[in-house]
């Protein structure tokens, strides 16, 4: 471990999956901003291959060749999911995060700003998150608040696992631009009562109330 401090979470390692490297921070950055961008084009062809009206002929072409992609990709993988990884100098990295990995095409991918008292995110969801139609699908909207209400329990310096999420879908979440935010309510021990919802510029769609438990024999605190 660094000289500086030990890492926050060191005690997790284990319960979480978090792996430690020894990949400097310059390069972690070079190959997250690479991946980004695989990643962003692999997004585009979800999103065209949902709205797509070519012909079946030109449909089974696209498949041959990115079953060939595919097979390229194959050659070096990692045995299993890519988990959380962090170096030396507390960078982490979870490029397969289903909701923010770099590396996740399914991912939004949401960008969480941490302000003093409220974690906050915009994201424009597309025709892949739709339920309803023209709609935002529940169980998408429950993932996304998970997420940063988890993300406001850790404060990015403790794990905190999801017990229980409370949602109240009030109306319609459209796809399009949204807005998400999150806060402690309160904290009692291991528990963290967080609070969050999503935005659209008519205001709440989604509330959600969630308790977040600490795991045992992870530390109450500290870090950054
Ligand atoms: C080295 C790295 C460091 C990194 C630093 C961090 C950086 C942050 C990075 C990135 C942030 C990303 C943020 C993402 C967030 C995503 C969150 C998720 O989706 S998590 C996945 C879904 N959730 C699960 O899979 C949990 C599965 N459940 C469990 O593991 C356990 O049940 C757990 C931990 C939730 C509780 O187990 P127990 O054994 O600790 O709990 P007991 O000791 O029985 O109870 C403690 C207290 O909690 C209450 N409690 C227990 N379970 C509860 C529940 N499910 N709901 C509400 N309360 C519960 C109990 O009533 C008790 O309360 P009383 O002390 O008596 O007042």
């Amino acid at each position: 471990m660094t000289g500086r401090r030990s890492f926050p979470e060191e005690s997790a390692v284990g319960v979480g999956g978090f792996v430690r490297e020894d990949t400097p921070t310059a390069e972690v950055d070079r190959r997250e901003a690479v991946m980004a961008s695989l990643t962003g084009t692999v997004r585009e062809l979800i999103d065209a291959t949902i709205r797509t009206t070519v012909d079946d002929d030109e449909v089974h072409r696209i498949r041959d060749g990115l079953a060939a992609l595919v097979a390229r990709l194959r050659t070096a993988q990692l045995p299993g999911p890519a988990g959380i990884r962090y170096n030396a100098e507390l960078r982490s990295w979870n490029w397969g995060n289903a909701v923010m990995g770099a590396a996740n095409a399914i991912a939004p991918p949401l960008r969480v700003q941490h302000d003093s008292s409220v974690c906050h995110a915009d994201v424009v969801l597309g025709a892949a998150y739709e339920g309803p139609p023209g709609l935002v699908h529940g169980g998408v909207s429950a993932m996304l608040l998970d997420h940063i209400m988890g993300e406001a329990a850790s404060a990015m310096r403790r794990t905190a696992f999801t017990g229980t999420l409370t949602m109240r879908y009030r109306r319609g979440t459209p796809l399009g631009p949204l807005h998400l935010e999150a806060s402690i309510v309160r904290e009692e021990g291991r528990k963290i009562f967080v609070a969050g919802s999503i935005s659209d510029a008519g205001g709440a769609t989604v509330e959600a109330d969630g308790v977040f438990i600490q795991p045992v024999g992870t530390p109450a605190g500290g870090g950054r």
